[in-house]
């Protein structure tokens, strides 16, 4: 199969990447079903990259319906290492604005209806998720922002990112209570995929695009989709000139990264002692441990 060492999952109003080059589309079957959509395998800054919608392209998928296991399968297939994701997000500070860009380095799970891990049917793995995103990738993010010097947007390094469950949104007292927690931006995507990603040993990272400020601001109204979709055709566009960047500094000099051996420590199951279907199935994320 074609192989891509860069892998990036496009978010609300993020469904292409203009400037791929020499496009492949993959349809990848993984041992977790179908990913959201076809893998798009094309050249950007020289590099192979592997894009994939994560609402599928005509955004069919709703949060609480997203296979985050296959999509991020399908990119450990392709033998991606570095996965980068691009994300809506609200504001729960008055400091992060719509247009603005954060790197967060911190998950709240709120979710109550997602499957996060890999590991079940007779093999047990623990990772760390301490540090949710790698904090190299992060900062090759976060410096590609920096460079571009993209108008009407500031950047937040670091920040703490509430994962719900949705599709609705937040009331005013949950969006409050987050605030109280210290929480910077609100989606319903990131979490489980950040936790799969380490599992699957790839180093993940999100660029998270502001849209609104939610509905705890007594200057704004309470989030609408239209608030949304007026931010995010912006957004999208910067978020391509990112990418492209950080693609480039990446491939020239890619971190080392701890996400890379992060199952080393984690299974507490004794492998030759493990049901072999589950050895088969988890494939590709168990391999280099058998
Ligand atoms: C379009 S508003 C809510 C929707 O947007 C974000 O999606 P993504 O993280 O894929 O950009 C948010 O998490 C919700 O799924
Ligand atoms: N306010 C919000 N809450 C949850 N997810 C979002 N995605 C974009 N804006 C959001």
């Amino acid at each position: 199969m074609t192989q891509a060492k860069i892998g990036i999952i496009g978010g609300s109003g993020l469904y292409k990447m203009e400037a791929l080059k020499d496009v492949e589309e993959v349809t990848v079957d993984t041992p977790f079903g179908s990913p959201s959509d076809a893998l798009i395998v094309g050249t950007l800054e020289g590099t192979k990259v592997a894009f994939l919608a994560r609402h599928g392209r005509n955004h069919h998928l709703s949060p609480s319906e997203l296979p985050f296991r296959a999509n991020i399968y399908a990119m450990k297939s392709l033998g991606v290492e570095y996965l980068i994701s691009a994300s809506a997000v609200g504001s729960l500070q008055a400091e992060a604005k719509p247009l603005d860009m954060v790197v967060p380095d911190q998950f709240i799970d709120r979710t109550k209806n997602r499957i996060s891990t890999f590991f079940s049917e007779g093999i047990v793995a623990h990772i760390a998720f301490g540090d949710p995103v790698c904090p190299k990738l992060a900062g090759v993010l976060a410096d590609a922002v920096d460079s571009l010097n993209l108008t009407d947007v500031n950047l937040h390094r670091g920040g703490t990112y509430v994962c719900m469950e949705g599709p609705a949104f937040s009331t005013k007292a949950e969006s409050n209570l987050y605030r109280s927690w210290g929480a910077t931006i609100i989606g319903m995507t990131n979490l489980p995929e950040a936790k799969l990603a380490r599992e699957a040993e790839i180093a993940y990272a999100t660029l998270a695009l502001v849209t609104d400020y939610d509905c705890w601001h007594p200057d704004h109204d309470s989030v609408t989709v239209d608030m949304i979709i007026a931010n995010l055709h912006r957004n999208a566009t910067n978020a391509q000139k990112v990418i492209q960047e950080t693609v480039k500094r990446l491939s020239a000099n890619p971190p080392e990264s701890e996400a890379h051996s992060a199952l080393k420590y984690a299974i507490l199951t004794p492998l030759d002692k493990a049901p072999t279907a589950t050895k088969e199935k988890l494939g590709l994320i168990l391999q280099k441990y058998l």
